[in-house]
C-alpha cells in the first residue's frame, strides 16, 4: 500500500488538475474569464450579501462541473479509446452536468443583474 500523501502534496496535486483543466479546455478559460467579469459587476453594482452568495455558489458549481466534466473525459479515452455506447452515455452526461450548471447560472445572472443593468441603461438613454 502505497503511503498516505501529505496534506501540501494532496493540495498541489489538486491545483495540478485545476491547471491542467485551464489548460487544455477552453470552455474553462471562458468559464473563469465569465466569472471574473461577473465578480467585477458585482463590486461595481454593490450587489448585497445574499446576491454574492448566490452569485460565487453559480460561478463555482459551473466551474467545478468542468472540472469533472474534464476528470470523465480523460479517464474515458483511457478506458474506451474506440467508440462504445457506455463512452458516449459517460462523456455525454458530464457534458449534460456542465450545460445545466451553465443554464443555472445565467438564470442566477439575470435575476441579480436584470435591475442594475436596465437602471443603467435607462441612466444612459437619458443622458444621450
Ligand atoms: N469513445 C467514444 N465512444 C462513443 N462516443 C464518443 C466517444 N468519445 C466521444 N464520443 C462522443 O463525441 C462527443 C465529443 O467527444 P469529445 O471527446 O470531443 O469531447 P468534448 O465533449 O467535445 O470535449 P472537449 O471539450 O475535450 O472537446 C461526446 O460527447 C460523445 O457523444
Amino acid at each position: 500500500m502505497r503511503p498516505p500523501h501529505s496534506w501540501r502534496s494532496t493540495f498541489r496535486y489538486a491545483l495540478e488538475g485545476i491547471r491542467y483543466t485551464l489548460r487544455t479546455q477552453i470552455n474553462m478559460r471562458m468559464h473563469a474569464a465569465i466569472s471574473l467579469c461577473v465578480i467585477a459587476a458585482g463590486i461595481v453594482f454593490h450587489i448585497s450579501r445574499m446576491e454574492w452568495l448566490f452569485i460565487i455558489t453559480a460561478c463555482a458549481l459551473v466551474m467545478m462541473a468542468e472540472l469533472l466534466n474534464t476528470a470523465v473525459e480523460a479517464v474515458v479515452d483511457l478506458v474506451s479509446p474506440d467508440a462504445h455506447p457506455l463512452a458516449k452515455a459517460a462523456k455525454d452526461t458530464a457534458a449534460g452536468a456542465v450545460l445545466l450548471a451553465a443554464v443555472f447560472a445565467v438564470i442566477i445572472g439575470l435575476i441579480v443583474f436584470y435591475q442594475p443593468l436596465l437602471a443603467l441603461l435607462r441612466h444612459w438613454l437619458y443622458t444621450i
